[in-house]
């Protein structure tokens, strides 16, 4: 495996990196688009088409100095990452590794419907039964992280990618660029992620954990639902604010259609001390998200209030599960 620093970075030895590097020049392997598919604050990725196989991927172009300062240890970390999730498919793949003069070059599968983002950029929402469709997917990419101390700390829906065209079906985490390894006893703090995403522990710049993950898995819920983000405000410091004192509203032209459940779920998430918010494992067992929709309705066992009116003791009911058949 690889060794965490106490920076919270992955590293990896370097005859294993230079192992892991390409030796041809990218341009002679793969056909890149004239337009970027989408420019991250320090990446551009550009649609790349392998120029033997046809296969088209995504290709990230990562600076390897940033205002002058040297940012190795960070991509190196970002590639250790996607390594350590190529056993899951909720994140997306690591095909291979370029370098140039400039940049390092991270291949990636390629989702071809983009981000969640542009979805909600049509001023849509989701449908609830979508929405915890996307929710079960993303908690279930996040629990892999979580279980191998990685927090995410950007989870966002311009990190969310659809894996095809017009259907949020599939989708898939990316983006580890400022994600974090939580090593029990070091602490790692830092300013990270998106303003309207970002929990109160990051604004007070406190430990980061992997419960910041927690925080904006609700946030993520409450836009998906609504297409509105809970804490945004006109200028940055009002939405500090806002998150800072969770001040968390459910306006009923946004949320009129919106099940009690799916807002418990919001509200189980949204919690200003991390320490109080669920671990991953129990945002997935939530009502809303393991809920057994298949079950007709008819057979979900409800306490037939006559008995208990006549105050005798209800029958021991015996769950479905158990009955004789
Ligand atoms: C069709 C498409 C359209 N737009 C973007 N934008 C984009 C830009 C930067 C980042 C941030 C990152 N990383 C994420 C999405 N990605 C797309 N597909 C991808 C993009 C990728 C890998 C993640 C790049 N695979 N398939």
């Amino acid at each position: 495996g690889f060794t965490p620093s106490r920076d919270g970075l992955l590293q990896i030895d370097d005859d294993l990196l230079s192992s892991l590097i390409q030796k041809e020049n990218i341009t002679g392997v793969y056909d890149l688009d004239k337009t970027p598919l989408g420019r991250g604050k320090y990446a551009t990725v550009w649609r790349a088409v392998h120029k033997k196989t046809g296969t088209a991927y995504a290709a990230k172009f990562v600076k390897k100095r940033r205002r002058n300062q040297d940012q190795m240890k960070e991509i190196i970390h970002e590639i250790a990452v996607l390594i350590k999730c190529k056993s899951t498919n909720r994140v997306i793949r690591l095909h291979e590794v370029y370098e140039s003069v400039t940049d390092m070059v991270l291949v990636l599968e390629l989702a071809a419907g983009g981000e969640l983002q542009h979805i909600l950029d049509g001023g849509e929402c989701l449908k609830e039964v979508e929405a915890r469709k996307s929710m079960k997917q993303i908690l279930e990419g996040v629990a892999y992280l979580h279980d191998n101390n990685i927090a995410h700390l950007d989870l966002k829906p311009q990190n969310l990618l659809l894996s095809e065209q017009d259907s949020c079906d599939v989708i898939k985490l990316c983006d580890f660029g400022i994600s974090k390894v939580l090593i029990p006893g070091v602490s790692v703090r830092e300013i990270v992620g998106t303003v309207d995403y970002v929990a109160p522990e990051v604004l007070n710049y406190e430990p980061i954990v992997l419960s910041t993950d927690i925080w904006s898995i609700g946030v993520l819920a409450y836009v998906l639902l609504s297409g509105f983000s809970p804490f945004g405000a006109d200028d940055k410091q009002q939405t500090f604010l806002n998150i800072s004192r969770c001040s968390l509203s459910f306006e009923s032209e946004h949320f009129g259609d919106v099940s009690s459940a799916a807002i418990d779920f919001i509200k189980s998430a949204l919690i200003v001390n991390p320490k109080d918010r669920p671990n991953i494992h129990e945002m997935l067992d939530h009502p809303w998200i393991s809920l057994k929709s298949n079950i007709p309705p008819a057979l979900t066992l409800k306490p037939c209030d006559h008995i208990n009116q006549s105050n005798n003791v209800a029958p021991k009911s015996t769950p479905l599960s158990q009955r004789k058949s």
